[in-house]
């Protein structure tokens, strides 16, 4: 039978990432690492344009000079991306226990491989087919982009905040679960659409106030 990843979603904040490589592939790396509160570092001779930029504004670290096994040091992820194979598994030996590797041409040797990603705020949808065909998992994101559009980060939001207020206002659990069913049909998702949020808000207290009477 084979043998299939583990999805999961990592929190970063104050971990620490290194990068060894700053070409295409570091670059895409290193950009989807930006917003996560990781401590970023790339070790590498060049940096492509985009990667000097994340340097001058301060948001990661540059050594700039070919990777020696000491840069490893206690970063939680490591990214092998350099476009010499030998410099990749040299990085993979120079793991310690504990420190998970994504290695660009070695999916077979790596930890971890990163999917394909399309955010709308707090929703994160990720498409991925372990190695055998990015290209793919790119292809679907960009199709999910043409249904999933800005207004979810908006939506997503607002169920956030719903969420809250039926588990602060509404103790019967029956009924709870009634209302979190009722927030996810449609009319909530065209008014949040519809960018007026005096009607989203008037819809949801209308319906808490309907479903929390005789609350017991
Ligand atoms: C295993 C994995 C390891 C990893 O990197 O995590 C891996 C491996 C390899 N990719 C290769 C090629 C390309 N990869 C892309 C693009 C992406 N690659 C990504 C992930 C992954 N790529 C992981 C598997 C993910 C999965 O399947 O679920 C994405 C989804 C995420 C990201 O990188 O952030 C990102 C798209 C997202 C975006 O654009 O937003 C493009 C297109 C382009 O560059 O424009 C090309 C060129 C076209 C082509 O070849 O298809 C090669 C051959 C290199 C060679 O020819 O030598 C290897 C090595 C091999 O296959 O052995
Ligand atoms: N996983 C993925 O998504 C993809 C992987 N690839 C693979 O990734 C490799 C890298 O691709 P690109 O970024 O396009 O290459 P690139 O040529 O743009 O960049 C390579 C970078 O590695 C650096 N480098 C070289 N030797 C080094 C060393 N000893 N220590 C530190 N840095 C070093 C270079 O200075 C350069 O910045 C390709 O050879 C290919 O095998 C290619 C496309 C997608």
């Amino acid at each position: 039978m084979a043998e299939h990843s583990y999805p999961a979603m990592l929190q970063l904040t104050g971990r620490r990432c290194l990068v060894v490589g700053g070409g295409r592939v570091a670059e895409r790396k290193t950009a989807a690492l930006l917003d996560t509160g990781a401590f970023i570092t790339v070790v590498s001779p060049t940096l492509t344009e985009r990667l000097h930029t994340f340097v001058q504004t301060g948001r990661i670290e540059w050594r700039e000079k070919a990777f020696e096994p000491e840069d490893i040091q206690e970063a939680l992820l490591v990214f092998a991306a350099t476009d010499s194979s030998e410099v990749n598994t040299f990085v993979l030996e120079a793991l310690k226990p504990g420190q998970l590797i994504n290695i660009a041409d070695r999916p077979d040797l790596s930890t971890f491989t990163v999917p394909a990603q399309l955010r709308r705020g707090r929703l994160l949808m990720t498409v991925a087919t372990e190695g055998a065909s990015p290209g793919l998992a790119r292809k679907l994101v960009n199709e999910l982009g043409e249904i999933y559009d800005e207004t979810y980060e908006v939506y997503v939001d607002f169920l956030a905040e719903a969420r809250r207020i039926v588990l602060e206002r509404v103790e019967s659990p029956h009924r709870r679960r009634r209302l979190f069913k009722r927030l996810l049909e449609d009319d909530f998702l065209y008014d949040a659409r519809r960018q007026e949020p005096e009607r989203l808000w008037g819809r949801f207290w209308d319906l808490v106030s309907r479903n929390s009477k005789d609350d017991t």
